[in-house]
């Protein structure tokens, strides 16, 4: 069965997938003609700001290529991606890396940060990244503070990332993805090298920062008791969209 996914109607579409297929070249048939392997086949797919979509399916099954191409990261084969108000299709290499840097913020499962900066640094290097220097760039401080103040670790602002444990490294890492005021935020199993608890706390944090900062967040994840802070679940199966499903809030 393919469905489409039914996000909340009444908040704003963040991402919407159009029949996104993905071919990625898989050696060749016995009769010598390329062979492709389809990563994503014909996926609709769509995610309202201010939600959390759980995407879950066997290794292998698309999720981390669905990101991939949601971020701007990889072209599809076919199909129309459309992330804010943009066509990704339409723009060229420039424009594409723009939209990486802007509308979208990504979080891998180990927080790949500079363990030469400080907490603080690692927030405000995206800005200049971003092109930011000098006064503006000492503007954006109040910027990083306050992230860092959402995540819990304002008091470590100045701390050296080896000083920090990995649940903490991995707020560092989601601050960081929010410094460019995303409207989509993409996490790629962040929870995998945490405990059970630290987990849960990740999750937790991910679904507050979707709701307060009106993104669209998308998280990949192996495990199915995380999805209870999905306000979507997603399940992919050889690259196609098996299942979508409104979850159902858990009562406490
Ligand atoms: N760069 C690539 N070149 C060729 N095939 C690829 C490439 N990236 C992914 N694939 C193939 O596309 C399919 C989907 O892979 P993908 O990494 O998206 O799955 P996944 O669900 O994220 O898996 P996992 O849970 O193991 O990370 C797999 O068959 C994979 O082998």
């Amino acid at each position: 069965m393919t469905s489409t996914t039914q996000p909340n109607t009444t908040l704003a579409t963040a991402i919407d997938l159009h029949r996104v297929s993905l071919l990625y070249p898989d050696g060749q048939n016995p009769d010598g003609s390329p062979r492709t392997v389809a990563a994503l086949d014909h996926v609709n797919f769509s995610a309202a700001k201010g939600e959390l979509t759980a995407l879950v399916g066997e290794s292998g099954s698309g999720k981390s290529s669905l990101l991939s191409v949601i971020g701007a990261l990889v072209q599809p084969t076919s199909g129309t991606v459309l992330v804010g108000d943009t066509n990704v299709e339409k723009l060229d290499d420039a424009e594409q890396a723009q939209l990486r840097r802007d509308t979208v913020g990504l979080i891998f499962q180990q927080p790949n940060l500079l363990s030469a900066l400080g907490v603080r640094d690692q927030l405000l290097v995206t800005d200049h990244l971003r092109g930011l220097r000098g006064k503006e760039l000492k503007h954006r401080r109040a910027r990083a503070d306050e992230l860092l103040d959402v995540v819990g670790l304002v008091d470590m602002a100045d701390r050296k990332i080896q000083a920090l444990s990995g649940g903490q490294r991995q707020r560092v890492n989601i601050a960081r993805a929010l410094m460019g005021t995303p409207q989509v935020l993409l996490a790629d199993e962040p929870t995998s090298a945490l405990d059970q608890s630290r987990s849960h706390d990740i999750m937790q944090l991910l679904k507050t920062l979707t709701q307060e900062f009106s993104v669209a967040t998308v998280v990949v994840t192996h495990d199915r008791g995380l999805v209870q802070y999905a306000d979507q679940e997603v399940t992919l199966s050889d690259g196609r969209v098996v299942s979508a499903e409104r979850v159902v809030p858990q009562v406490s």
